[in-house]
């Protein structure tokens, strides 16, 4: 089967909120393709649709071509960890698995692979009410990995755990993506999504804000900005401009040009005698580019003034006209 996951035109309504409103996307083999969106944006609705655990309004969502509904073997072509905390407390962490395995005729050794694959050890001998939050997740990575699927979905995987357990899962991401699965990752935080997602697609309010590879979305966000530091700010600010640059005084030795590449500020500022310390291309962060990406659109201004305690990346606002670009 494709390892694929589409979205068409999915729309879900609870009551009078309207949770996913039109949404479409692709989602590849061989990449992580991180799923962004300000709390309540829908990303949760539309991962339980794509499991079949929600009816959708309309639309419909696939998983290798195919509804959930049509899986002859589900837990061998999808695999989820939407709430890693759903868990028994009383059992333990291996039995827990023992039990998803036999009720799907996994075997037994199937089980012990992937407590290893997921780094839970001796820890899958304890009993899960007495797991750390980091563990509760690596048990759902394991359960979602039993039946060895092509194609994974991770609801907010890294939410409330530590720095290591961030790494971790960045890199065990990374690795699933690498041999040829496609892997859907939720989060409300563009910045949990750096070194790991190569494709995002950013929602507001159950609406497509973008749907960019990584590289192309920092590549928009850098521009041609090149960053100067000079003690001849002035001097440097007329030079610049008089070759047709865009100059903004950053601080008292640093410029911002805009319009001329660096190698040419650098031959300019060489040529006059103009004193430099650093001529640098600027890279946008993920977290810049996801502001800029969301300064206009109406979907994440409708979501920051509805939660006026929404976090910082979750309260700017989205591009005003919805940006899908490349697949
Ligand atoms: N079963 C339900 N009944 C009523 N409203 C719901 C239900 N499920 C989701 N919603 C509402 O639909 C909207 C989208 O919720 P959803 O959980 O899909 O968003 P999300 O992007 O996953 O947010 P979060 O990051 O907070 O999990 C929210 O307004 C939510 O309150």
């Amino acid at each position: 089967m494709d390892a694929t996951i589409e979205v068409r035109g999915l729309r879900k309504q609870f009551g009078q909120t309207v949770a996913v409103d039109g949404l479409t996307f692709t989602v590849e083999p061989g990449q992580v393709t991180g799923f962004v969106g300000p709390n309540g944006a829908g990303k949760s609705t539309t991962m339980r649709a794509v499991l079949g655990l929600e009816a959708p309004d309309a639309g419909e969502t696939l998983i290798g071509g195919r509804r959930y509904a049509e899986l002859r073997t589900p837990l061998h072509e999808v695999g989820a960890l939407l709430d890693a905390s759903a868990l028994h407390p009383g059992r333990r962490g291996r039995d827990h698995l023992l039990w998803l395995a036999h009720s799907h005729g996994i075997p037994r050794r199937r089980v012990d692979a992937v407590i290893e694959q997921v780094g839970l050890g001796s820890a899958a001998r304890r009993r899960a009410g007495g797991y750390s939050l980091g563990m509760q997740q690596r048990l759902g990575i394991a359960a979602a990995l039993l039946g060895d699927p092509p194609v994974l979905m991770f609801d907010e995987p890294v939410n409330g755990l530590d720095t290591d357990g961030i790494r971790w899962i960045r890199g065990f991401l990374r690795a699933l993506a690498r041999e040829g699965r496609a892997v859907l990752v939720s989060s409300h935080l563009m910045s949990e999504l750096e070194d790991s997602a190569d494709h995002l697609v950013v929602i507001g309010r159950g609406r497509l804000v973008a749907d960019t590879s990584v590289a192309r979305l920092l590549a928009t966000a850098s521009g041609d900005r090149v960053a100067l530091r000079t003690s001849a700010r002035t001097q440097s600010m007329s030079l610049l401009a008089k070759e047709g640059a865009k100059v903004a005084a950053d601080g008292r030795d640093s410029l911002t040009v805009t319009g001329l590449p660096a190698e040419r500020i650098t031959a300019l500022l060489g040529a006059a005698g103009i004193p430099f310390s650093e001529v640098r291309a600027h890279r946008a962060t993920l977290e810049e580019a996801y502001m800029e990406l969301t300064r206009d659109a109406v979907e994440f201004q409708a979501v920051a003034a509805a939660e006026p305690d929404a976090e910082p990346a979750a309260a700017p606002a989205a591009p005003s006209s919805p940006a899908a670009e490349e697949a």
